[in-house]
């Protein structure tokens, strides 16, 4: 399970009227307990998302508070906590580091599977599993956005890991490759995060955090979670038409 206990995060920022930087909270404080299978995250651009779904495996640690992951503290446990909870990043290419899929899945698998022929193995069958077994020597530079969101998937859950953290993994997708990566999120037996544009899939998960301005302003099951949004987004488009 993963628990936020006040968990805020502050950060400095310049002054724009040139004074001393000035520190900046970006989100919090967080109280929650995820333990849904589903679990969504939605707001506007720079709302603090990202922000959130980085401090759940340590990518970002609190300025104050606690996140712990079944019991153990990202700010004091942070490898053990990123062996339970993978993340999967907006961007492919931000993650993708191998020149072919088979090493880069081969890579993610280092720590765990340490003969190098069993991990090239276990490779190629996750590769064969995520539908990309003919790509596996390809350049990745030669492969399509969609194929590299599946790559990085590939090399995420290649792990294993408990959870999966996801900070908009179709935003950069077609239609068809969003279908086909929502699809493959929502046949996986581990509980998963996602940060979200997309409401349709937002509505599919079991609970939605709203964030807005740094804080989760709403924490309910789809439909009422959708419908804050929703007025949220409604009302900064009235005040700033
Ligand atoms: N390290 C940092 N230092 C200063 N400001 C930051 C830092 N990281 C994020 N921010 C700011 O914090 C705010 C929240 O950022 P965050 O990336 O969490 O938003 P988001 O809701 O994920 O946005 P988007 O939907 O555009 O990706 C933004 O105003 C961003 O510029």
């Amino acid at each position: 399970m993963i628990e936020l206990d006040g968990a805020e995060v502050t950060a400095w920022s310049p002054d724009p009227a040139g004074g001393p930087d000035r520190v900046v909270r970006l989100l919090g404080p967080v109280d929650l307990r995820l333990t849904e299978r589903r679990v969504a995250v939605v707001g506007a651009n720079g709302s603090g998302k990202s922000t959130l779904a980085r401090l759940l495996n340590g990518l970002v640690l609190p300025s104050a508070g606690r996140v712990r992951v079944d019991g153990l503290d990202t700010a004091t446990d942070g490898p053990a906590v990123r062996r339970r909870v993978g993340f999967v990043f907006t961007d492919p290419d931000a993650q993708i580091v191998m020149p072919t899929p088979l090493e880069d899945v081969a890579l993610s698998l280092r720590r765990t599977v340490p003969d190098a022929r069993e991990r090239e193995a276990r490779a190629a069958a996750t590769l064969a599993r995520f539908g990309l077994a003919d790509r596996a020597h390809v350049p990745v530079h030669a492969l399509s956005g969609g194929q590299r969101q599946l790559l990085a998937l590939a090399a995420v859950l290649a792990t294993d890991p408990q959870v999966l953290v996801c900070d908009e993994p179709t935003t950069l997708l077609d239609l068809r490759w969003r279908t086909r990566v929502d699809d493959l999120l929502a046949g996986l037996p581990q509980q998963v995060v996602v940060v979200t544009h997309d409401l349709e899939a937002a509505a599919r998960a079991e609970r939605v955090l709203v964030v807005d301005e740094g804080a989760v302003v709403a924490d309910d099951a789809p439909g009422p979670a959708l419908a804050r949004y929703r007025s949220l987004m409604a009302g900064a488009r009235a005040a700033h038409p």
